[in-house]
């Protein structure tokens, strides 16, 4: 490990650490207006910053909270502009953020963090696992015909680009996070995404459902076109519901939308039945399924009791050899969780606890890979059936 150090970044250092973030990420600097416009972005007291004595590596973070199986919440750090400079690299700066960034998130009481990641490498060995993940479709627009049990939906009514900016907030806000691994939206999250659908270069729409109690659901869309005549793509920039009228009644409205022969979605929960609105099921194709959420138990004490359970008692070993003070055996049930001297029926190192936490993956499709070891396989079908959910785990939000 070279010599550096880890503080929190002062305010007039936040611009350089942004840059060199986006360098990292082979991304231009921004300019003095793009900086600007996104200066409501940082939540103060987040950011840190290695130094040899030059900045050398960041890593952010935003207050957030996340629905946890069973519909509790629990307050998350949200985790992103992660860099090291390129001649700093494979020297343990990445390491040394992340350790400090969870001493920071312990001392505060945030017992979970989540981020996306851009390698699927990286993040393993600090014990983030892959908890969400997400396909992305394509529709035949002129084939796809809806079955007739389908619901026919609410009322529509459309926003344009500033409508949309003013009125995103609060429509995510009023909507139930209805999916383990959804995060509440930081009030620093909007002026990113205010900057991205302003880069657009075709009209912004956001399509806005009204059930009888009111909105229950909304999609933010952009239509591009090559050339004229060129086929077109209907885009979908964002989609998020409160249930199954809003959710049909959103796609019957995308799908009537003209001058489009596909609409394309990036990232939506792998188990929405989007194929199964149509008379043929192949006219949805899956462009690939992708990680999207990685979540890290800080304090897996606390997290591991902090969601339900269901069936009989499971005893799992933890290994946590980034956090030690994690590692030990917790007996979890439909009762709770809690520390025990009781023989484990799984081992587990806290990355794969990770991937097991929201339920998006089955302990014996785990143990297949060899990342559980289990004492048997009734073990493995009462851990199946014990973190198991009722839908799959989404994070839905970027950052
Ligand atoms: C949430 C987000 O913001 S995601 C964005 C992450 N940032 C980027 O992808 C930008 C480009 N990459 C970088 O800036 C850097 O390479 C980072 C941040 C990914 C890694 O920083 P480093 O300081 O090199 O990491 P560090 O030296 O602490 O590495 C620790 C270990 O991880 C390994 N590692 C780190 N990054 C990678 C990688 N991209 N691929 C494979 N292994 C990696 C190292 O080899 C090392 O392994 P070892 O302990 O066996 O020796």
């Amino acid at each position: 490990m070279s010599d550096f150090s880890v503080r929190l970044l002062r305010s007039d250092e936040e611009r350089a650490a942004t840059d060199l973030f986006r360098r990292a990420l082979h991304v231009k600097e921004m300019t003095d207006e793009e900086w600007s416009a996104i200066s409501g972005s940082r939540q103060p007291s987040r950011a840190l910053g290695a130094f040899d004595p030059e900045l050398i590596g960041t890593a952010r973070s935003f207050d957030s909270e996340v629905t946890l199986p069973g519909g509790g919440t629990t307050p998350l750090a949200a985790v992103s502009l992660v860099g090291v400079r390129g001649d700093r690299t494979r020297r343990g700066v990445l390491t040394g953020l992340m350790r400090a960034q969870f001493e920071d998130f312990a001392a505060r009481g945030v017992p979970a963090a989540m981020l996306h990641a851009s390698e699927g490498t990286i993040y393993g060995r600090f014990g983030y696992g892959i908890a969400a993940r997400a396909k992305s479709i394509e529709i035949d627009r002129h084939r796809a015909r809806f079955r007739p049990e389908v619901p026919v939906g609410g009322e529509i009514s459309l926003l344009d680009l500033e409508s949309t900016i003013e009125q995103w907030p609060s429509l995510f806000d009023a909507l139930p996070r209805i999916r383990p691994g959804m995060i509440a939206r930081s009030p620093y999250l909007w002026p990113g995404y205010e900057r991205e659908v302003r880069r657009a270069t075709t009209p912004v729409a956001t399509a806005v459902h009204r059930g009888p109690d009111g909105v229950d659901g909304y999609v933010t869309y952009t239509v591009e076109r090559a050339k004229f005549g060129a086929q077109s793509e209907l885009k979908i920039q964002s989609f998020h519901h409160a249930g199954s009228a809003a959710f049909a009644g959103l796609w019957r409205y995308l799908l009537s939308v003209d001058l489009v022969d596909r609409v394309t979605a990036e990232k939506r929960p792998l188990d929405e039945p989007i194929e199964l609105l149509f008379t043929d099921p192949r006219h949805v194709t899956v462009q690939n399924i992708q990680d999207e959420g990685w979540l890290r138990l800080v304090d897996v004490a606390t997290m591991l009791d902090a969601r339900t359970y269901r069936g009989e008692v499971v005893v799992i070993e933890v290994t946590d050899p980034f956090l030690e003070h994690n590692s030990g055996r917790y007996r979890l049930s439909g009762d709770g969780a809690a520390r025990t001297t009781e023989p484990a029926d799984l081992e587990v190192r806290a990355d794969t606890l990770s991937m097991l936490y929201l339920g998006g993956w089955r302990a014996s499709d785990l143990a297949a890979a060899g990342r559980v070891r289990a004492t048997g396989e009734a073990a493995l079908e009462r851990a199946d059936l014990l973190f198991g959910t009722r839908v799959n785990p989404w994070c839905g939000t970027f950052f």
